[in-house]
This record gives structure tokens, sequence and C-alpha cells, in this order.
């Protein structure tokens, strides 16, 4: 079966949306786009919301969200329990949100990391599988410390 990927931005992630789309459905992932719509002005915890009460509801098992330095929509995500949203601006980082802490939200900065850069951070995340074992036990700590 594919894989279904939810993706949200804001104005200022918007334009790297469209190339990560791109990017995913060459690589033949289903994307589901949860807004926003284009380059007008709005509010990033909207768009935030909206992908992680969807995949915490299971209709898919990972989301990337993209604001102007990714930090907006990190700080959102992160308040809904069960997400693991990672900020990353390499792909060492990206790698290791996958290994060491089954990241579930890739979060990027669209004025921040180049396109090309940001696709390779998406292969690293896309192709990372969580190590599991010691990392388990402190994943449960995040929410039960
Ligand atoms: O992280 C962010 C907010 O903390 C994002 O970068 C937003 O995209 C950014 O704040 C939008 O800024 P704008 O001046 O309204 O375009």
């Amino acid at each position: 079966m594919t894989e279904m990927i939810l993706i949200g931005s804001d104005h200022a992630g918007f334009a790297l949306k469209t190339l990560v789309r791109q990017y995913l459905s060459d690589r033949g992932i289903q994307v589901k786009d949860v807004g926003c719509e284009g380059e007008q002005s709005c509010d990033y915890p909207v768009f935030a919301k909206n992908l992680c009460e969807r995949i915490l509801a299971g209709e898919a098992g990972r989301g990337i969200l993209i604001c102007g330095t990714g930090l907006g929509m990190s700080v959102a995500a992160n308040r809904f329990e069960g997400i693991r949203a990672a900020l990353c601006t390499t792909e060492f980082h990206a790698r290791m949100s996958r290994a060491h802490n089954d990241s579930n939200v890739l979060v990027l900065g669209g004025r921040v990391t180049g396109s090309e850069l940001a696709l390779a951070i998406l292969k690293e995340w896309l192709d990372t599988p969580f190590e599991g074992g010691r990392h388990n036990r402190r994943i449960n700590l995040i929410d039960n410390c």
C-alpha cells in the first residue's frame, strides 16, 4: 500500500510546499494538502492544528508543515500529544529525528532552507526508519514523566 502524507503551509511556506508536493508525487507517495492555497497572508497555527488533528485521527501516519522559519509550525504542532514535530535544517537533523525521535511531522522553513537542501532533508526523513530500542523508552517519557 502506498504511503499517505499530509502537507500544510502558510503563505511563507507555500512555494516550497509546491516543490515538496511534486517530489512526493514523483516518488509515488500520496499527498493530501490541508492548505493554505496560495501566497496571500494567513495564519500558520490554523494549518498546524488541522494537520495534527488529522494525523492523530489516523488519516495519515506522517505529515509535513512549512512556514517561513519553521519555528511557528513546530511550536504549534508540538502542542498536540502524540505529535513529534521536528524542525530540520540539515540532513543529519532529519535522519536523527526519525532514527531517535520517531518524528511524525517534518517541519521546514521556506525562508531559511533552499529548495535543493530542503528536498535532501525530505529524502533523508522519508527513508530513515525509527531505531526503536532505548528510544522507545524516551519517547514514552515525553508524555509520561
Ligand atoms: O515561524 C513563523 C512564525 O513564527 C513563520 O515564519 C511565519 O511564516 C512568519 O511569521 C510569517 O511572517 P509574515 O511577515 O506574516 O509573512
